[in-house]
C-alpha cells in the first residue's frame, strides 16, 4: 500500500443546498419559491415528495456542524436561500433571513470551517417568476441586488462567493425538458435563460469587486467529458457538439467572450433571435477568482443522423459500473476534464464544488452505514484528481456531493448521496457513514492510501 499526498494546504469540503436540506419552507418570513411551488405540483417529484421539511436543517444546523466537525471538514459549501433573505425577491429584506445564515456561520466559524456560499441553488423567488424569471432580462438587477446584500452582511466572514450552481441545468433542465422548476418547456426560453444567468453572474462579479471585499468569487459548472464510441469523425464531431452543448455553452462566454461557433450554427433562428445586448459578452467574461467544477459521470456518445438531439445518441458500455442515478461510474473522465481545463481554458485555481454518487443505502443490523461503493467511488475519482494535480493543474479543492442524503429534486428522496445518513421515517436521525468515517481519516492525513 502506497499514500498519495495532496498539496499542503488542499481543502477538503462537502457541500448542500438550501431548498435540499432547510425545510422549513414558511418559516420565519420565508417567500415562496419556484421549488416550494413545483414540488406541491402533483406528478413533478417523485412519491410527491417536497422540501417543506427535508431534512430540517433549518432548525438542526448547530448539530450539523457537530457532525462537519467530527467528519473534520476544512470547508462548507452551502446555498442562502433567495425568498429567505428578500421573500419578494426584490424590497423588503427578510431579517429573520439574514439572521439564520449568521447563525449557520458563526457555527461554522467557532468550527474552524471555512464556509463556502452559493448564491444561486435554483429557488428562485415564485415572485420574480410571476415577472417571468430568470427568461425576463429585468432578473438580472434583482440578481446584483439580493448579492449586493450578500456582500454586504456576509463579506468579511464568507470565504468564497460562488454566484450559481449549474447555469446549464437551471436553463435546460428548467426551461428546456421542463424537469425541474419551473417547468417550462421551450429550446428559445431556455436558451435566454442560460444568456441571463451568465450576464447575472458578470454583473454580480463588478459589483463584487467594487465592494473591495478581500474574499473570491467565481461560478460552479456542472461539465462532463465527452468521448466517440468509436474513431470515425462523424462520432468525433458528435462527441465534440456534446461537449460544446454542456460545457462549451457556459466555459467559452466565460472565459473567451463567444458562444461555441458549431452549437450556434445548430441552434440557428433560436440562436439569432436571441436579446444579446451590445456589452453583455464582455460583462459575462468579467475576471473571477477560481472556477467550481461539479463532476458526476462521462458522456459517451456515437452519431445518429435521425436523432434530434444534436444528431448525437448517448451509448452505455455493458460492462461499466452505474450509480443509482443510473450514472456510469467513470473516475477518468475527471482527470481529462481537469487536464482539458487546465489546457483550453484557464490556468486560475480549480475546486470540484460537487462530487458523489447515490447508492441505495440501509441501515444495517448494527446500526451502521455500510457504503462500501460510495467509498470505491470517492477514492477513484480522489485518485484522478490526484493525478491531474501531479501534472500541474491548480486543484486547490474537493466537495464531496452530499454532506447528508437529502431532497434529490424530480427524484425527491429516493435517491441517496449523502455521506451522512437521513433516517427520514425516524425524525431525520442522522447517521454517519461508513465513507464519512473514511472521508475523515483522508481529511486527518492528507493523503489517500492506495
Ligand atoms: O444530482 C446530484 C447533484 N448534482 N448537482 C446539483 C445538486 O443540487 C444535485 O443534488
Ligand atoms: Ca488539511
Amino acid at each position: 500500500m502506497s499514500r498519495l499526498y495532496f498539496p499542503k494546504d488542499f481543502i477538503w469540503g462537502s457541500a448542500t443546498a438550501a431548498y435540499q436540506i432547510e425545510g422549513a419552507y414558511q418559516e420565519d418570513g420565508k417567500g415562496e419559491s419556484i421549488w416550494d411551488r413545483f414540488s406541491h405540483t402533483p406528478g413533478k417529484v417523485a412519491n410527491g415528495d417536497t422540501g417543506d421539511v427535508a431534512c430540517d436543517h433549518y432548525h438542526r444546523y448547530k448539530e450539523d456542524v457537530e457532525l462537519m466537525k467530527e467528519i473534520g471538514l476544512d470547508s462548507y459549501r452551502f446555498s442562502i436561500s433567495w425568498p429567505r433573505i428578500l421573500p419578494k425577491g426584490k424590497g423588503e429584506i427578510n431579517q429573520q433571513g439574514l439572521d439564520f445564515y449568521r447563525g449557520l456561520i458563526n457555527e461554522l466559524l467557532k468550527a474552524g470551517i471555512k464556509p463556502v456560499v452559493t448564491l444561486y441553488h435554483w429557488d428562485l423567488p415564485q415572485a420574480l417568476q410571476e415577472e417571468g424569471g430568470w427568461a425576463n432580462r429585468e432578473i438580472v438587477k434583482h440578481f446584483v441586488n439580493y448579492a449586493e446584500i450578500l456582500f454586504n452582511e456576509f463579506g468579511d466572514v464568507v470565504s468564497q462567493w460562488i454566484t450559481h450552481n449549474e447555469p446549464f441545468v437551471v436553463a435546460f433542465n428548467g426551461h428546456g425538458s421542463g424537469d425541474h422548476a419551473p417547468g417550462i418547456k421551450d429550446q428559445q426560453v431556455a436558451l435566454q435563460v442560460a444568456h441571463n444567468l451568465l450576464l447575472s453572474h458578470g454583473l454580480a462579479v463588478k459589483k463584487f469587486r467594487e465592494l473591495k471585499l478581500d474574499n473570491e468569487i467565481g461560478i460552479t459548472l456542472n461539465l462532463i467529458s465527452s468521448y466517440p464510441i468509436s474513431d470515425n469523425v462523424e462520432d468525433n464531431k458528435a462527441a465534440k457538439r456534446m461537449e460544446d452543448y454542456i460545457n462549451g455553452w457556459f466555459l467559452e462566454p466565460l472565459f473567451k467572450g463567444r458562444y461555441p461557433e458549431r452549437i450556434v450554427e445548430f441552434y440557428g433562428e433560436k440562436f439569432n433571435n436571441l436579446d444579446i445586448r451590445e456589452d453583455d459578452m464582455g460583462l459575462i467574461k468579467e475576471e473571477i477568482d477560481f472556477l467550481g467544477i461539479n463532476y458526476y459521470s462521462r458522456s459517451l456518445v456515437r452519431y445518429n443522423k435521425d436523432s434530434k438531439f444534436l444528431g448525437i445518441e448517448g451509448v452505455k458500455p455493458q460492462d461499466s459500473q452505474y450509480t443509482a442515478m443510473d450514472w456510469e461510474i467513470y473516475p477518468k473522465g475527471l482527470y481529462d476534464l481537469l487536464i482539458k481545463l487546465n489546457q483550453e481554458y484557464t490556468q486560475k485555481p480549480l475546486y470540484i464544488t460537487e462530487n458523489g454518487a447515490a447508492f441505495d443505502d440501509k441501515i444495517s443490523e448494527g446500526g451502521g452505514v455500510h457504503d462500501q461503493d460510495r467509498i470505491d467511488y470517492l477514492k477513484a475519482h480522489f485518485q484522478s484528481a490526484y493525478k491531474a494535480i501531479q501534472e500541474g493543474v491548480a486543484l486547490k479543492g474537493y466537495y464531496v456531493w452530499s454532506l447528508m442524503d437529502n431532497f434529490e429534486w424530480a427524484y425527491g428522496y429516493s435517491k441517496r448521496f449523502g455521506i451522512t445518513y437521513i433516517d427520514y421515517e425516524n425524525n431525520q436521525r442522522r447517521i454517519l457513514k461508513d465513507s464519512a468515517y473514511w472521508y475523515k481519516n483522508i481529511i486527518v492525513n492528507n493523503s489517500l492510501e492506495v
